[in-house]
């Protein structure tokens, strides 16, 4: 047999794994690294979180991705030498991480690689009636990662789910379902990324096919671009300072939430390529607000982020109360200006952050990609949300060897 196949098989046989999840998100911050000791499989699965760090990128690495980024034009070649390049990138920021934290490459089992989303088309976003599917686009190559680190690595995990029938995303609630479920509530996971998302959990025992996550619409990603557009010398808008410091504007409001994708029924997914700063333009042209001062343009798009997952949830929870359990994470959590807005807006509910329930909100997403590599080596696939997403049970990843 393979060498490398016989490690795998032995790693799949193990009680417990050591995993390294990587996730790089929409907000193109940096890489988030997660080393997580995964016990079991499926509804036992036990996660300790043994470390967390977030590599952040140089500025020239968060321009080599914009050059290609929910673009419809790009150089191929230059695409052609960033899936690698991003590979390796990601390859040595783990082995940096490893050093750091003083332990050795062979201690770890697997790593799984989200890479970098670098253009979403779901069937309801692109603009290509002639393509009947949905597909999403990752880079950071997993052979390269494998290679450079000496790791078994899975990576690419969302084609399966599009190949199933899926849109590729959100795939949160793969993790959140088998990590998070509770017997004693339902609950709503929000994660505020660059886009929102949601998991609804029913209680822990029931039918796995009701837990559902969906895309509910922009979180960070409009309010950091135009943070990046006015003010050269920030990155985003902290603690929410200048949106605290604005008013909403309900002609501009109107128009950002004139698009069909919120009345659309879910599970939907969406990405910068639609909410982007043209698409900000426009509504500003429509409402006659290209003039308006950059705290009540913040203030407002807040707004239109809470807005929008209310909106996503009154539509999922139209013939039953929601869950009044919200537990966030993600970046926007931090940002009180959205997190006030949401509380506006969903009223009745309890916020609370994931980190209560021993998940740290900074690292879920990476987090979420160790347990669907867990799941892929070890697990039986569950149906998952195929209640509402009607996406078969299967496994998503990958493998990747070393040699
Ligand atoms: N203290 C803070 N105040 C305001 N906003 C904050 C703060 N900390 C983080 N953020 C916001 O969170 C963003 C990063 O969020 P996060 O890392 O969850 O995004 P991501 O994982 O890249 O996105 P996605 O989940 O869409 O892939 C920042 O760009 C910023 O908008
Ligand atoms: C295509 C893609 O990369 N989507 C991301 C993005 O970031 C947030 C939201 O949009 C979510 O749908 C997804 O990521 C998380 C990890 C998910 O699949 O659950």
């Amino acid at each position: 047999m393979n060498q490398c196949l016989e490690q795998l098989y032995q790693i799949a046989s193990q009680p417990s794994r050591s995993i390294i999840g990587l996730m790089s998100g929409t907000s193109l911050d940096g890489l988030d690294v997660a080393l997580c000791r995964l016990e079991g499989h499926g509804p036992g699965t036990r996660l300790t979180l043994e470390h967390f760090q977030t590599v952040p990128y140089d500025e020239d690495t968060k321009q080599r991705i914009r050059e290609v980024f929910a673009r419809d034009t790009v150089s191929l070649e230059f695409l052609t030498l960033l899936n690698p390049w991003l590979g390796r990138l990601h390859a040595r920021a783990v082995l940096a991480c490893l050093a750091e934290w003083q332990i050795a490459p062979a201690e770890i089992d697997l790593i799984a690689s989200h890479g970098q989303t670098i253009y979403h088309a779901p069937r309801h976003q692109h603009q290509r009636p002639d393509f009947d599917l949905n597909a999403t686009l990752q880079i950071g190559d997993g052979d390269h990662i494998a290679v450079e680190t000496g790791i078994i690595t899975l990576s690419d995990f969302r084609q399966k789910h599009v190949a199933a029938g899926g849109e590729g995303a959100p795939l949160a609630a793969y993790g959140d379902f088998l990590l998070l479920s509770s017997p004693d509530e339902e609950r709503l996971l929000l994660n505020l990324g660059g886009i929102a998302n949601f998991t609804y959990l029913p209680r822990a025992g029931s039918d796995a096919t009701t837990a559902f996550s969906t895309d509910t619409g922009p979180g960070n990603t409009l309010l950091d671009a135009t943070v990046r557009a006015h003010r050269s010398d920030l990155a985003y808008d902290e603690d929410g300072r200048l949106a605290l410091a604005g008013r909403v504007h309900p002609g501009l409001l109107a128009e950002l939430l004139a698009h069909p994708f919120f009345a659309a029924p879910l599970p939907k997914t969406t990405g910068p390529e639609l909410f982007g700063l043209a698409y900000l333009a426009a509504a500003q042209q429509r409402s006659a607000t290209e003039n308006l001062f950059l705290e009540d343009l913040l203030a407002t798009l807040a707004e239109f982020s809470a807005v929008s997952v209310a909106r996503a949830v009154q539509l999922a929870f139209a013939d039953r109360p929601a869950p009044t359990a919200v537990y966030a994470s993600g970046g926007g959590a931090h940002n009180p200006a959205l997190m006030q807005a949401l509380a506006r807006h969903l009223p009745g509910t309890r916020f609370a952050t994931t980190d209560e329930l021993g998940v740290p909100g900074d690292a879920k997403e990476a987090i979420l990609f160790a347990v669907l590599a867990n799941e892929a080596v070890a697990g039986t696939p569950v149906a998952i949300g195929a209640g509402r997403q009607r996406v078969p049970a299967v496994g998503m990843g990958k493998v990747s060897f070393p040699g």
